[in-house]
């Protein structure tokens, strides 16, 4: 299959509004994807159709071979791998809970261990801690990790069940600049495992070797789409974020400046 996820000409409304509007996009095999664009430009709500929790109001998408409205949701799902501050919700679940149990809870997408644990599953978890150098976890408690810990078990997690696309949505918010460094380690260590990344961020320079290719988004419309190095120009990402930007690479990965040194105050003013 060479076509991962597809969207053609889909729009979302809610309240009588386009959230998304007319998004044509293609992800395909061996590409890794992060997605760019101000708060409330609609990343979420694109990843939430893909991964099956919006249905499109208009136009039509497939994701890994199934068709939206014909697609069996619950089994498409275990192919979609989901990392997002919105699981920090269930973490009162996990207090007591083991790394090793946290990432063994991957097979069944839930975060208690509700079916049965084969010896296979727990020597799966223990090679997913061990390529993901998290080794020295191993026996703590989730409650007593750091947030960067925390981010890179919930990564491992969601690996457990081999899934064709992950999506991380905002992995490093709130981290500092060592444990962002660790997140992004896992993540390009990823690539080994078959599986393509849809990554959002509000840091460009998170966008490290493994991502292949950027979307960004505007008001619910894309900007561009396509090979990172053609898409994060100056111009697309002054365009994307309503102010003058430039863009460096420094490492082989892209940074950010803001043009003219411009004040809040003078942001309303700037026509791009
Ligand atoms: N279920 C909904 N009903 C009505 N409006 C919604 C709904 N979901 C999202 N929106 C609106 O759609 C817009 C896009 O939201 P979305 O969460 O997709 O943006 P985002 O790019 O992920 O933002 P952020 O960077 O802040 O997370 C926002 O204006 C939001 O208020």
């Amino acid at each position: 299959m060479n076509n991962i996820v597809t969207f053609k000409d889909v729009s979302w409304k809610r309240s009588g509004q386009d959230i998304l509007s007319h998004i044509d996009w293609e992800l395909k095999k061996d590409e890794h994807w992060a997605i760019l664009g101000l708060n409330g430009s609609g990343k979420t709500s694109l990843l939430n159709i893909v991964a099956g929790y919006h249905f499109p109001s208009t136009g039509k998408v497939t994701v890994l071979g199934n068709e939206f409205g014909k697609a069996n949701l619950p089994e498409l799902r275990k192919d979609i791998g989901f990392v997002s501050s919105s699981l920090e919700r269930f973490t009162h679940i996990l207090e007591n809970q083991t790394v090793e149990e946290i990432v063994v809870s991957g097979k069944f997408a839930s975060f208690g261990l509700y079916d049965k644990v084969y010896e296979k599953d727990w020597s799966k978890a223990d090679n997913l801690l061990s390529s993901l150098r998290l080794d020295y976890l191993r026996g703590k408690k989730y409650i007593l990790l750091s947030q960067g810990e925390r981010k890179r078990i919930l990564i491992a997690r969601a690996l457990m069940s081999n899934p064709s696309i992950l999506i991380l949505d905002e992995p490093c918010t709130g981290l500092d600049l060592l444990s962002r460094e660790e997140v992004l380690h896992v993540m390009n260590e990823i690539a080994k495992y078959n599986c393509h990344l849809l990554y959002v961020t509000h840091h460009i320079e998170e966008i490290t070797d493994i991502i292949s290719h950027v979307l960004l988004i505007r008001d619910g419309k894309i900007v561009a789409s396509g090979p990172k190095q053609e898409v994060l120009t100056d111009e697309l990402l002054s365009e994307t974020y309503k102010m003058p930007v430039k863009i460096r690479w420094e490492e082989n990965r892209p940074w950010i400046t803001i043009k003219n040194n411009i004040r809040m105050a003078n942001l309303e003013n700037i026509n791009i």
